[in-house]
């Protein structure tokens, strides 16, 4: 599969099925979040990033790297089930190198792409900087407990993180310096592992043939034969006392620490409580004795701006919002955990404000740490209560979280620095970016941390899932709902585009729905790692396959056109549940071949009862030539989308009710397709999202409209015995028995259909 630009005569083909990306921290998920669905891999999670050009032509499908030992590009890869020994995997793999040097690299490996196990140690050697001519490149790779990978079977099955040796034995010492770089938050779990080790390490008088082999169950597995060169050497003491003594040392003195630590954390907590107390006793009238600590945190961008519609009253009116806004509700992702009678400002005056400005300050400096501080692990475990995981994406885990003391949730962000090497920027462009941007329909940024190894964004949180998942649960979505949802979109991009800034990976992921305590709910756009300024036409081939736009994979030049067409897309998708651009045999190259053709064709029976308006507002947005192309305004403007909110425009309401009453009705939709999804009414639509599901999976991007129209009918026989079945029961035993006779003859085949159609259904 070489991507379309790379087709060009005088290019060489890159190979981007490897690239060095970042592991997914797969952790418990939060019982609150929305369950995932089996994701359909035609909503690739994956990002398309450009592969390297510069690449010397080499014989491995494997990237070259840059010369720091830094990956330049990772690979397109579908989405497998996540037992699948094809999925493509992100490992980590570390090579003690001795005196304490380990190298470490993270790959995005593609099953399909590695034809041999040998080419593959060769190739890790290779990424390791141990190229083949190397005596140092690597020989042996075993997982973390001890289990040699003899295959690539063995290697796609187990571990995402492996343990890389050369030719000499590994000693102690070097099993535990590459334990430390793959643990070191746990070293528990290292001490444990460890201990395996040493069971396999330790010779055996009566093994000295087979070197560090290890019968001992307490081992997860055991180490096979050496290689041949080892045989029939003397057994060596890999123990090496010298160095145990060593690591002993080592261990107690990091015992030590942590201990002095945890003291000194203690003590901070208990300054930092007294600080809080007396701060209430002096200041805060408003919120004394009412409950959690004021928050001492305020939003980077601070929410009581001139231009904020919601601020604009009279000076002391305004004083006092902000007051309200920094001083009790600073960050309103849930502003329902605030006591009420924490909201009491009326006895506040201006000098009260002026004197709460101060204490704020204060606290920015003291209890919560400044935006952009750069701090220990420690400092943030002080600060923040963390929860569990509400989403994870290819840098970053997104956790539940509490600023300690109050009682508010946010969403915490962390992106371990490990997964970005040489995509560092990324994550610092994002965070640029969001603290220059306020607007509801965009995720809002409150703090970022640093320490050594993370970055750490504290956000605004987003409950009610992601619209992938909205997507993969309803399969389409009525014309209104979905026009709905494209203005929160437009809005979106309206107001970054006017800032000349492209997100440049609008994809349902990014789209958060939120859901409002009145029922109605709406879509936030987050991620904005690849969003960047655009000033003048951008040449970087990035975005996600499915959403990406003809512009950027011509390479002609783009500009924030780009994300008005993946809202083309997104609309296609609500609207049938399926994309507009699809390769039956998930060929990437002829996928992008369709959409640079843009050829958009409205399938029967999916696209039947879907009016002209909306056709022809997909038909604008997923126009080829960005010059031709609606603009985010110009979609608010459009004649469907404006009739579409005019038609659930309740007479005499006005527009800001109007919409209301479409986002409840959006909200409602979704609650009802959840609860009832069983019923027969529903599974016409769940049957059709399921075979969308099953298409993929089956690696056909196209829905099988036989077996629609085969599942209409058996739907239409079903309603026919039902109707029947009502009105026999009011008529005589004669008609009846009559009726019954008649009846059955077309339920037994209905009744064979539908057991068939019920195992085309997934397991639920
Ligand atoms: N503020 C939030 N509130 C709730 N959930 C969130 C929030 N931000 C992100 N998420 C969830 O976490 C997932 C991953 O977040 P995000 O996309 O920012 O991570 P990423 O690693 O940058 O992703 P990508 O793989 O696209 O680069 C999202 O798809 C979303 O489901």
């Amino acid at each position: 599969m070489t991507p379309v630009w790379n087709q060009r005569p005088g290019r060489e083909p890159p190979r981007p099925r490897w690239g060095l990306t970042d592991q997914r921290i797969k952790l418990p998920k939060c019982p609150n979040a929305a369950p995932r669905q089996p994701l359909p891999s035609y909503l690739h999670r994956s990002r398309l990033r450009r592969p390297p050009t510069d690449f010397g032509p080499s014989e491995s499908p494997v990237c070259h790297w840059e010369e720091a030992g830094v990956p330049k590009a990772s690979g397109y890869h579908a989405r497998h089930a996540e037992s699948s020994p094809v999925r493509p995997r992100i490992v980590t793999v570390v090579r003690p190198c001795g005196k304490d040097s380990v190298r470490k690299i993270s790959l995005l490996l593609n099953r399909r792409a590695v034809q041999t196990f040998e080419q593959l140690m060769a190739d890790v050697s290779e990424a390791l900087g141990f190229p083949c001519w190397n005596n140092a490149r690597i020989r042996r790779l075993f997982s973390p407990s001890g289990r040699e990978i003899h295959s690539l079977a063995d290697f796609f099955r187990f571990d995402h993180a492996f343990m890389a040796f050369g030719n000499s034995r590994p000693s102690l010492d070097d099993v535990s310096a590459a334990l430390d770089e793959l643990y070191p938050e746990n070293p528990g779990h290292c001490e444990h592992l460890l201990r395996v080790w040493e069971r396999i390490l330790r010779p055996k008088a009566t093994k000295a043939d087979s070197g560090f082999h290890d019968d001992d169950p307490g081992a997860e597995v055991s180490l096979p034969a050496v290689h041949d060169q080892q045989v029939n050497q003397p057994p060596v003491n890999n123990l090496q006392p010298v160095g145990r003594q060593k690591e002993k040392v080592r261990r107690e003195r990091q015992r030590e620490l942590w201990r002095r630590k945890a003291d000194l954390q203690k003590e901070d907590e208990k300054e930092a409580k007294k600080e809080e107390r007396k701060r209430d006793a002096v200041y805060c009238r408003s919120c004394r004795g009412c409950g959690p600590p004021i928050p001492p945190i305020r939003s980077s961008r601070c929410s009581d701006k001139p231009n904020n519609p919601s601020n604009k009253s009279t000076s002391s009116q305004n004083n006092m919002v902000s007051l309200e806004k920094a001083h009790c509700r600073p960050l309103k992702a849930n502003a329902k955990s605030v006591p009420q009678n924490a909201l009491n400002l009326e006895t506040i005056t201006e000098r009260d404000i002026n004197k709460q400005e101060t204490v704020e300050q204060k606290d920015l400096q003291g209890d919560i740490p400044p935006d952009g501080a750069e701090l220990s692990l420690e400092d943030i475990e002080r600060c923040y209560d963390m929860g569990c995981v509400v989403g994870d994406g290819n840098f970053a885990v997104v956790r539940e979280c509490r600023v300690r003391g109050l009682a508010e949730t946010f969403a915490m962000k962390i992106v371990d620095n490990a997964k970005l090497q040489g995509r560092g920027h990324m994550i610092q462009n994002e965070i640029a970016l969001l603290r220059s941007l306020e607007h509801p329909r965009l995720i809002q940024l409150f703090r970022s941390h640093h320490t050594d190894t993370h970055v750490y964004l504290l956000m605004e949180l987003v409950t009610g899932g992601d619209l992938f998942d909205a997507i993969t649960q309803s399969g389409r979505f009525t014309e209104p709902s979905a026009a709905c949802m494209i203005t929160d979109i437009s809005q979106a991009l309206e107001y970054i585009h006017n800032k000349s800034i492209a997100h440049r990976d609008i994809k349902p992921e990014n789209l958060l729905v939120q859901r409002h305590g009145n029922g109605s709910l709406n879509l936030k756009l987050a991620d904005f790692g690849l969003a960047m300024v655009v000033t003048e036409p951008v040449f970087t081939v990035c975005g996600t396959p499915t959403y990406v736009a003809p512009e950027i994979l011509a390479e002609t030049g783009y500009g924030v056109g780009v994300d008005v067409w993946a809202m083309g897309v997104i609309l296609f998708v609500l609207l049938s549940g399926f994309p507009p651009f699809r390769s039956p045999d998930r060929n990437q190259e002829e996928l992008f071949r369709l959409i640079q053709k843009g050829e958009v064709h409205f399938l029967s029976p999916y696209w039947d009862n879907v009016s002209e308006g909306a056709k022809a507002l997909v038909r604008a947005l997923l126009e080829v030539n960005p010059k031709r192309r609606l603009t985010a305004s110009q979609t608010l403007q459009h004649d469907w989308l404006q009739h579409t909110t005019a038609q659930k425009d309740h007479k005499g309401a006005t527009k800001a009710t109007a919409e209301r009453h479409s986002q409840q009705k959006l909200s409602r939709q979704l609650e009802i397709n959840k609860r009832d999804s069983h019923k027969p009414e529903m599974l016409a639509e769940k049957f059709h999202a399921a075979q969308i599901h099953e298409n993929i999976l089956n690696n056909s991007y196209e829905p099988d409209i036989n077996a629609h129209a085969r599942y209409q009918q058996i739907e239409e026989i079903h309603n026919m015995i039902s109707n029947q079945q009502t009105s026999s029961h009011a008529e005589d035993t004669t008609t009846n028995k009559q009726n019954t006779t008649d009846q059955h003859v077309p339920e037994k085949p209905a009744q064979q259909e539908d057991t068939d159609t019920k195992q085309e259904l997934p397991a639920e």
